[in-house]
């Protein structure tokens, strides 16, 4: 039962639903909705897309023999949308509405409206190409092109075409945003018609800075302390940053300052928001702040599509942004910051003015506003597709080369993948046929890069897997390190005890292996500057991923004090991030013979080894690598000798 019986009084939320500007449209919108095999749905941010259209189709009829799934780009938003949707509709939630994410499934039998990241549908579809258990997928935040969902409108497409040819409950495809470019998608879903949604409810104010900002974290201290001073107390603020070091030093900094302020200016709340901080405590932001205190959320762009967070009046835009870029020249992927599109900054403005009018000031001039770009460069076309190449076999996908994607990846990336996937024993290549093989199926099975899920495969050759589990679990976490700057001495002190001359692995496992001795103890967590609640996440994912190895029916052994073999392991899963120092003191990426340099966080800073492998490339100044573990060449040419005899060859010469 979704509205209230007739002669029940409506609740203030049933108020709210008729107020949103999709109500006016809905008799409309259901009687195209009902016609359309696919549609593209286009409306203001806040005007109820994501939380109406699923209960409407719903109400209708449509797609009730099946389950509607509504896929995001992000955990947070799933959640908090399943939990808003349960409410509206007066259902606990995991019964009618439902959530499925990473580590959590929120779901019943009786779950007929299930919110989900896109990743997830993606891998349901392993098991299930067809997508039989939907009836209605709708593609939510389209515009975000992330790598996930690309891959997930090829996949829906050949689901609904498939379904269509054999007879079978036909799959209805919905594709929704406020800022997309509609016959790029109307194209690629078989021209389906676009539904244009009028009206914004709430107006925005949006302001613009009138220099061009050299120290955007300056600028937005600047602003935030300003509102703060001016504006009542339950207007609160979001702020989009960069990411986690850089918003948890601007939280430390406002914290400090808001204790010293003049008298009339009241409490602040600082929360701090990014993608690896652990669920329960991304789900903090929702929480109101205490009466007469202003909530002040530093956040990535994980809250810049979807989300409604209450009692947000103003936004502050860094408009800037981290992401990745890929180089298919060479091979390398590289995490950096950068400008944010018109469509990111659209839907940063959009998180204010969702209860009632709001302000948006951007930290950037309107003449650079039009100078950005006008849509987000799609993931696909800027990151390694090792990843996306392999699932896509694992999916049965049957000429993945010729892959139907809505924006072509690079010319060269695709290739360039299919190399690192032969590399890695993932694929074999027979006459210009690719297969996966055996090794290239299990490999598909972890929620891994290749070479993480690689490495992990190897493990029991070593007899080293709990310590490989435990290092690829600590490198899918974000930080699991606290490193305020104001007491850097200290945090060097306590590091040193568990710092390995071997590098950042092999220090992180040093401390992770200390954590559990303790059994997490706060009290040694807070003494030896370790996030403890990033470390509960670690142990999560570590569970996660024995049982898929236990289920692989792989040996998990311990090699103890047996570091050597750890390391051999790893150079086996990641050697193709390997680099070799040069006479001169700098290094060479041996696939691409970049030059890159260590990053001063590593513990091998100083060392200067012969030979190392590294996780990731941070280009700020310089390409830095980052977390780096100390190798022998024996091991890299062991791993892989033909491609090895031929890069250390060349980069001697
Ligand atoms: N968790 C919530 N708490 C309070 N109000 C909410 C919540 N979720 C949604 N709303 C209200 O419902 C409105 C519509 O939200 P919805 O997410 O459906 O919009 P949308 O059109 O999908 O926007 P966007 O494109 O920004 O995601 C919001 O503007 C807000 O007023």
């Amino acid at each position: 039962m979704l509205l209230p019986k007739k002669g029940n009084i409506p609740t203030p939320l049933d108020v709210q639903r008729k107020r949103l500007p999709i109500y006016q449209a809905k008799p409309q919108l259901l009687n195209q909705l009902r016609q359309l095999p696919s549609a593209i749905l286009i409306g203001e941010t806040g005007s109820g897309k994501t939380t109406q259209i699923p209960q409407y189709l719903y109400e209708a009829g449509i797609g009730r023999q099946g389950v509607i799934a509504i896929t995001q780009p992000r955990r947070v938003a799933a959640i908090s949308l399943a939990g808003r949707v349960a409410e509206e509709t007066r259902t606990s939630l995991g019964k009618l509405v439902g959530y499925t994410v990473r580590f959590e499934d929120v779901t019943s039998s009786e779950t007929k409206l299930k919110f989900m990241t896109d990743g997830m549908l993606l891998r349901e579809a392993i098991g299930d190409p067809l997508m039989l258990r939907y009836t209605v997928v709708v593609l939510d935040e389209a515009h975000e092109r992330t790598m996930h969902t690309d891959v997930l409108f090829g996949v829906v497409k050949t689901a609904q075409r498939r379904r269509r040819e054999l007879n079978k409950v036909p799959l209805k495809v919905i594709v929704m945003s406020a800022t997309m470019d509609v016959d790029l998608f109307s194209d690629y879903f078989n021209k389906s018609p676009v539904l244009y949604l009028e009206g914004r409810q709430h107006p925005i104010q949006i302001y613009y800075t009138k220099q061009p900002q050299s120290d955007y974290l300056q600028a937005a201290l600047i602003t935030i302390f300003q509102i703060h001073q001016e504006a009542p107390p339950s207007h609160d603020i979001l702020v989009f940053m960069t990411g986690q070091e850089e918003i948890e030093a601007l939280a430390r900094t406002c914290r400090d300052i808001s204790k010293h302020l003049p008298d009339g200016c009241g409490p602040m709340l600082v929360i701090a928001l990014y993608a690896s901080l652990p669920p329960a405590q991304q789900l903090r932001v929702f929480q109101p702040a205490p009466k007469g205190c202003r909530k002040v959320i530093l956040s990535t762009n994980i809250a810049e599509t979807s989300v409604t967070i209450s009692g947000i009046k103003y936004v502050i835009d860094t408009g800037m942004v981290k992401s990745k870029r890929f180089n298919p020249d060479s091979g390398l992927e590289i995490l950096a910051v950068q400008r944010v599109s018109k469509a990111q900054a659209w839907q940063r403005a959009g998180r204010a003015g969702r209860e009632d009018s709001g302000l948006c000031y951007r930290l950037y001039t309107e003449d650079e506003f039009d100078k950005l770009i006008p849509m987000t460069v799609p993931e696909i076309q800027r990151c390694n597709l090792s990843g996306v190449i392999l699932h896509l076999m694992a999916l049965g996908i049957p000429d993945v080369l010729n892959f139907d994607f809505m924006s072509k990846p690079l010319p060269g990336a695709i290739h360039a993948a299919v190399v690192q996937l032969e590399l890695l024993g993932a694929l074999e290549k027979k006459e210009q046929q690719v297969t996966l093989t055996a090794l290239g199926k299990k490999m598909a099975s972890f929620p891994l890069e290749p070479r993480y899920a690689k490495a992990i495969l190897l493990s029991p050759d070593f007899s080293c897997s709990e310590e490989v589990l435990g290092i690829v679990s600590l490198l899918s976490v974000d930080t699991v390190l606290y490193n305020p700057p104001t007491r850097r001495d200290e945090v060097l002190a306590a590091r040193r005890k568990f710092t390995s001359s071997e590098g950042d692995h092999m220090t992180l496992l040093n401390i992770y292996r200390a954590f559990k001795k303790v059994s997490g103890n706060k009290e040694w967590c807070r003494e030896n500057f370790v996030n403890s609640r990033n470390m509960g996440l670690v142990k999560a994912v570590q569970a996660q991923l024995r049982e898929i190895c236990l289920k692989l029916n792989m040996k998990l052994e311990s090699c103890g004090s047996d570091t050597v073999s750890v390391r051999r392991c790893l150079a086996h899963g990641m050697f193709v991030n390997a680099a070799e120092l040069q006479p001169d003191g700098s290094y060479v990426a041996l696939d691409s013979h970049q030059s890159v340099a260590v990053h001063p966080s590593s513990v091998l800073f100083q060392a200067k080894p012969a030979y190392v492998v590294f996780n990731e490339l941070l280009h700020t100044s310089r390409c830095y690598m980052r977390d780096l573990c100390l190798v022998d060449a024996e091991w890299l040419v062991d791993a892989a000798p033909e491609y090895f005899s031929r890069k250390l060859r060349h980069a001697k010469s």
